[in-house]
């Protein structure tokens, strides 16, 4: 929630855009924690409660604290079976997150999940975002079961992806590809403008690609990651021949969310982002720090993974630009994500307040950290 004073009232305007503490507080939760913190120690201040997120779980209920309209559906999930989901409108403006149609969170993975997993519910979501007057759709990418290149999704949108006797092809067997057929395919692909927000950068194949990387939290052993890639590596075969475009299997994020930031390329002209930056972006944080003093952020755990277009260490980066400091509050705080992260200070829960309270007690803990935080920037200046 943005403030709507002036930010001369008071003397300092602060922005406050966590991202969620996993499995303690939401982002808004968290944001409205920090901001009590902030008036207890600065009474008059301007408070802009933005929560953050990066393209992953809580993207959507980041986009729909800035006002958004909800929309709920059933669509299919990672192995067919419904699962709710939910998208965010912005105007003409979709926002959709992979997991919460093909999440790793929706099953128990194995061999068997890890080959079977589509993409398909994402592929639903984004009719329904059609259907409710969207003309551009923001993909948040990651955190999902499946290894199909996006093929369930575009199959979902009409496509057919076919073997040499013709008949439909699946995950699991991509590697029997022979053809892709898309005069199926909804015509208002065509005047859509996708974003792909991506989690990580890397590469559709080999041994840092989807399957290789991230088949293994999905359920995937040896056998599996080798047929999951040479799945994916037919398909970018077929497509990359049929559709005569500029490969882009080594685009950074083609293999973000087990191959869909490739297929999403290539099939319906996305255009790749850091998760990070497109979901401040939507959410106007750019325009809020023209008139902040201070920004504080957070999240759960800060550790090396926070660097790659996470949301507050590409916070700290936009804030430098205006020349503002970023101050972090995290639950956890390894020395990765201190050093060279752009923070001008650093906070940590189970440092500050022990294990127990940052675990159990969180939304106290984080009000009452802010403020020693606040405290102590205010007497620093
Ligand atoms: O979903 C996945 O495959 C990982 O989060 C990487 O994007």
């Amino acid at each position: 929630m943005v403030d709507d004073r002036p930010g001369d009232v008071g003397g300092v305007r602060v922005v406050v855009a966590p991202d969620k503490f996993k499995g303690t507080l939401s982002g808004p939760a968290a944001a409205a924690a920090m901001a009590v913190g902030v008036r207890a120690v600065l009474p008059d201040a301007v408070v802009d409660e933005i929560p953050l997120a990066d393209g992953g779980e809580g993207t959507v209920e980041a986009i729909l604290a800035t006002g958004a309209t909800e929309h709920r559906l059933t669509v299919p999930g990672p192995l067919g079976d419904p699962v709710e989901a939910q998208f965010a409108m912005l105007g003409t403006t979709a926002v959709i997150e992979s997991a919460q149609a093909c999440g790793l969170q929706l099953i128990s993975p194995t061999p068997r999940t890890s080959l079977r997993a589509s993409s398909a519910g994402v592929g639903a979501l984004i009719r329904a975002a059609w259907d409710a007057g969207a003309t551009s759709v923001a993909i948040g990418l990651g955190g999902v079961a499946c290894t199909d290149g996006g093929t369930g999704l575009v199959a979902e949108l009409g496509a057919r992806f076919v073997d040499a006797d013709g008949e439909v092809v699946g995950p699991g067997e991509l590697d029997r590809v022979v053809s892709v057929d898309l005069t199926g395919l909804d015509p208002r692909v065509t005047s859509t403008s996708f974003v792909a927000a991506t989690d990580v950068t890397n590469p559709l194949l080999g041994p840092t690609g989807a399957a290789a990387v991230y088949g293994p939290q999905k359920g995937a052993g040896p056998d599996e990651v080798a047929l999951l890639d040479q799945g994916l590596a037919t398909v970018a075969n077929v497509v990359e021949s049929a559709v005569d475009g500029e490969p882009l299997r080594e685009r950074p994020g083609a293999g973000a969310a087990g191959g869909l930031g490739w297929g999403l390329m290539a099939l319906l002209g996305a255009e790749v982002r850091p998760g990070g930056d497109l979901v401040m972006d939507l959410i106007g944080l750019p325009d809020a720090l023209k008139q902040a003093d201070l920004v504080l952020t957070g999240e759960g755990k800060l550790d090396a993974q926070s660097r790659y277009g996470k949301g507050p260490v590409a916070l700290a980066e936009l804030a430098a630009t205006h020349g503002l400091p970023t101050i972090a509050v995290a639950g956890m705080v390894d020395p990765e994500g201190r050093e060279g992260t752009g923070f001008a200070a650093v906070w940590s829960l189970v440092e500050e307040v022990g294990g127990e309270a940052a675990l159990h007690e969180t939304a106290a803990s984080l009000t009452e950290v802010t403020a020693g935080a606040v405290r102590h920037w205010r007497e620093q200046r």
